[in-house]
């Protein structure tokens, strides 16, 4: 081809690779060797020229054969010059006004010729274009091309002399046959930087999605319709447990993995959510388990979606994969725990953390008695015994504040108002954030275990005959009383007693009998002693009694006569009269030991002596005390013979008036004269341990004796109340209302004009039969005196309470008056009292003019004492009584 046609042919052949020229376009071509020929080029597949049509017979181009032209005649040559002329103005305008870059490159890609679309979209004149390599002025091939001209066509970056971007479409068509050498060809260049915008934009916005894809929770698997994975997630990968390219080629029915449905059988491909979709293009969802490669078992929430084709069919299937495995285990556990509260056998309860109860099983109802209704929304406390102190509360919350936790035994009560224990454990509950949101309690039923544990430790401790303390529990109690004597410095008593010849009861009546005596000796021993004293059964016919705090050991001599006395009545055993005495020997702490088994052991050897003395009788371990003990019990029986020969003697000491002397009242004491003891008080000796009997009798006859005097003084127009001395243990008892009631009666004396006189310490007695007897003796109408008062001082607020009309202060108040301001103001303390309660005070032990004085200046307005008046017969008192009433 000459060269001069070339740029034309090119241009041509450019635009019709580039589908811009009609095919068909008519051109000349110029041989080689000079003749012309006209030929057509014909595009016949896309953007490659592969064959050529030609006129006139020449062939060119075509992929097998040469290049051939045929010589014209002179006048055609002439004429085809011209027409070469036009037709090469004509290709050139062509050329030059293509809408594609045209640019003709020798075999080395140096440019020969471009045209002026080439130069604008490289962005550079001729003068720097031609002469330099096409890929020079290209730029940057986007290809990854060893050879970026290896491809017939590639997009290029060219950065143009003004610094622009712009992207190219540059396809290369070479310029006759290979030969295997490198040929010179045209590229034709086409701005495509438009469409790579769209192109990086489309691409840009894959990566978006690729991106949010990657990033969900969920798995995303796409299907096309014949169930292959076109597209899919990380997350979907990770929950199927496979790599991202197994994942990439799964099929649910390739049995790569294992499905299984909720009930664990296998679970079928086409009942797949996925599956079902692409069936029915509707969505589907459901619960499938994978086994997976690992072993374990994940259970998935599947939710299938159609992407549907135009013609109505799906064409692809979206399925949303979420792992739902902790989700089910959790709500397993949900189901477990809920089964496990409510077929627990304990009960359990869960308040909120303000304590407000919020659920309860069925065994909470069983154990309790309410309800779930009844209960909800209440706090714990409606269960409350009252059994325990509010400290116990305060201690079981303060556990739980401190550990979390609190375990041990409660008192509550059931319903229907009875009591039971229960073993309670209380647990605080805290959220994820670690605040406390509940509280759990679970508590079981120990009311019956709790009384086999007492039956069990009291049979442990207790003799099953007698139900006495056994030797074991005595043991015990025995070391605690030496220790706190040791503590308080006070003295213990240890009492061995031995029932005499009682071999012989079960010889003769058998042993049944001999068992029923005994028991019957338990309770009258039992009788016998105060509350904080015990019996015990040592062993057989042996018992153990314990008086832990007695002040004067001489009086366990006293306690151990009246066991003797009680046990001397016959006992009543299956309707016969069984007569028993029994031997007692007496130790005493610290004075005869300093240890339990050393005051056993002498208690021990006590008894035998007793024993050795003849039986039914006690003795000291100590001899002194054996003395001692004689003479008190020789003087017992002589008062008691006194009293019943009416032998004992009164004397009277009026209580005055200070200001003017007047005999406000007239005071009764019982005396008794022994010759070993000398002048006493029959009532104060027998005192509190001695013969109840005895005390009554004593109180019995001073009260008849009083009111009968006092009878006789209102005869002989001088009366004045009559004031007598009750012993304190009398008001214990409910003959004492009695006895004075009676006195009253016999002597036809106005109760008013009767004073019982109680020492301050009976204000203090805690037994309510105190109260009652005062409440009774008030109501009689008799008028009540405190004795000795000022030796105790909580006695105060009880004055008014029992109506008490006459204060006698102790004579030690008196006797320390002139010596001691400490006791002056401790009277006017008294006196001021008094008065204020609207009590009369009457200081006693008035004996010497001082104390007098001094009293009279403390407003005190009654005396009683030796300067006042001793003691005298009643001969003497009645003449007193009438020289007082004398004008
Ligand atoms: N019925 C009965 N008898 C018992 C029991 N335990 C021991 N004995 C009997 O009590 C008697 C105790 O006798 P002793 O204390 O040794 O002698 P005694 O006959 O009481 O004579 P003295 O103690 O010397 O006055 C024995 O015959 C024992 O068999 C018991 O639980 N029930």
């Amino acid at each position: 081809m000459h060269k001069v046609d070339r740029p034309g042919f090119f241009g041509i052949a450019a635009s019709l690779i580039a589908g811009l020229c009609a095919s068909g376009s008519s051109y000349v071509l110029l041989a080689v060797t000079g003749p012309w020929a006209q030929s057509r080029l014909v595009p016949l597949l896309g953007s490659a020229l592969v064959g050529l049509s030609i006129a006139g017979g020449l062939a060119w181009g075509q992929r097998r054969g040469r290049h051939r032209s045929r010589p014209l005649p002179a006048d055609d040559a002439a004429s085809a010059r011209a027409q070469i002329d036009v037709s090469e103005a004509r290709f050139r305008d062509i050329f030059e006004q293509a809408a594609v870059g045209i640019a003709l490159c020798d075999a080395d890609g140096v440019v020969e010729q471009a045209n002026a679309r080439f130069l604008d979209l490289v962005g550079r004149n001729t003068h720097e274009t031609v002469g330099r390599r096409l890929e020079t002025l290209l730029g940057t091939p986007e290809t990854t091309a060893p050879h970026p001209f290896e491809h017939a066509t590639a997009s290029w970056r060219c950065r143009r002399a003004d610094e622009t971007d712009v992207w190219l479409q540059v396809s290369r068509t070479p310029c006759g046959e290979g030969t295997g050498q490198a040929l010179p060809f045209i590229a034709t260049v086409q701005d495509i930087t438009h469409l790579h915008g769209a192109a990086a934009a489309l691409a840009e916005e894959e990566h978006k999605l690729r991106a949010v894809l990657g990033t969900l929770g969920e798995g995303v698997i796409m299907r096309d319709a014949d169930g292959r994975v076109v597209l899919h997630n990380t997350a979907a990968a990770r929950i199927f447990g496979l790599d991202d390219a197994d994942t990439a080629a799964f099929h649910i029915g390739s049995g790569q993995l294992r499905f299984v449905r909720e009930d664990g059988e296998p679970h079928a491909i086409d009942e797949f959510p996925s599956m079902q979709t692409l069936r029915d293009g509707e969505a589907h969802s459901g619960v499938v388990g994978v086994a997976r490669r690992d072993g374990s078992t994940r259970w998935l929430w599947v939710h299938s979606k159609a992407i549907m084709a135009p013609e109505g069919t799906p064409s692809a299937v979206v399925s949303s994969i979420a792992d739902i495995t902790r989700m089910r285990e959790a709500e397993t556990r949900l189901r477990l725990a809920d089964r496990a509260i409510d077929h627990s056998a304990d009960a359990i309860m869960i308040t909120t953390a303000e304590g407000l109860i919020l659920r309860v099983n069925p065994a909470f109802t069983r154990i309790t008695g309410y309800s779930a209704d009844e209960v909800i929304g209440h706090t714990p406390a409606l269960l409350r015994s009252g059994q325990h102190e509010p400290a116990f509360y305060a201690t079981l919350w303060e556990s739980i504040r401190r550990t979390g936790s609190w375990q041990g035994d409660i008192w509550n009560r059931h319903k229907d108002g009875s009591l039971f224990a229960e073993r309670l454990s209380i647990s605080a509950v805290r959220d994820a954030s670690g605040r406390l949101s509940h509280y759990v309690a679970v508590f079981s039923d120990v009311t019956e275990a709790r009384a086999k544990e007492q039956r069990a430790l009291h049979m442990a401790h207790h003799d099953p005959l007698t139900g006495l303390p056994n030797r074991n529990l005595m043991a015990d109690r025995l070391e605690r009383a030496l220790s706190r004597a040791t503590r308080d410095q006070r003295q213990v008593v240890l009492m061995f007693l031995d029932l005499d010849r009682f071999k012989e009861v079960n010889d003769s009546h058998g042993h049944a009998v001999g068992d029923a005596l005994l028991k019957g000796v338990a309770r009258r021993l039992e009788d016998c002693v105060r509350d904080s004293d015990s019996v015990a059964r040592q062993a057989g016919d042996e018992f153990l009694i314990l008086l832990p705090d007695l002040e004067d050991g001489g009086r366990a001599g006293q306690v151990a006569a009246k066991i003797l006395s009680a046990l001397s009545a016959p006992v009543a055993v299956e309707g016969r009269h069984i007569a028993i005495s029994a031997s007692i020997g007496i130790a005493l702490f610290p004075t005869d030991a300093r240890d339990a088994d050393t005051l056993l052991a002498h208690a021990d050897t006590a008894l035998y002596h007793a024993k050795g003395a003849g039986r039914n009788t006690f003795r000291y371990f100590t001899e002194s005390m054996n003395a001692e003990a004689e003479r008190r019990q020789r003087v017992e029986q002589q008062l008691r013979a006194a009293l019943a020969h009416d032998r004992l003697q009164l004397a009277f000491q009026p209580l005055r008036h200070l200001a003017d002397g007047r005999i406000v009242a007239m005071e009764i004491l019982c005396r008794w004269r022994d010759s070993l003891f000398g002048d006493i008080d029959p009532a104060h000796f027998v005192a509190e341990t001695g013969d109840v009997a005895l005390l009554e009798a004593i109180d019995r006859w001073t009260l008849a004796r009083a009111c009968r005097e006092a009878a006789r003084w209102h005869a002989a127009g001088a009366g004045v109340p009559v004031a007598v001395n009750v012993s304190a243990r009398h008001f214990r008892r409910d003959s004492l209302v009695d006895i004075v009631g009676d006195a009253l009666a016999d002597a036809g004396l106005p109760a008013a004009q009767l004073e019982i006189e109680m020492p301050e310490r009976i204000l203090h007695d805690p037994d309510p039969q105190i109260a009652t007897t005062l409440n009774r003796l008030k109501r009689l109408g008799v008028r009540l005196v405190v004795d000795e008062f000022g030796t105790g001082c909580d006695s105060l607020t009880r004055l008014k309470a029992y109506g008490i009309d006459r204060l006698k202060m102790d004579r030690s108040l008196t006797a320390g008056l002139e010596d001691s301001p400490d006791q002056q103001a401790i009277m006017n303390a008294m006196i001021a009292l008094g008065h204020h309660l609207d009590i009369e005070v009457l200081a006693e032990g008035v004996d010497t003019a001082g104390q007098h004085d001094r009293i009279m200046a403390a407003g005190c307005r009654l005396g009683q004492g030796r300067l006042l008046d001793a003691p005298m017969n009643p001969a003497a008192a009645l003449d007193r009584l009438k020289s007082a009433a004398a004008p």
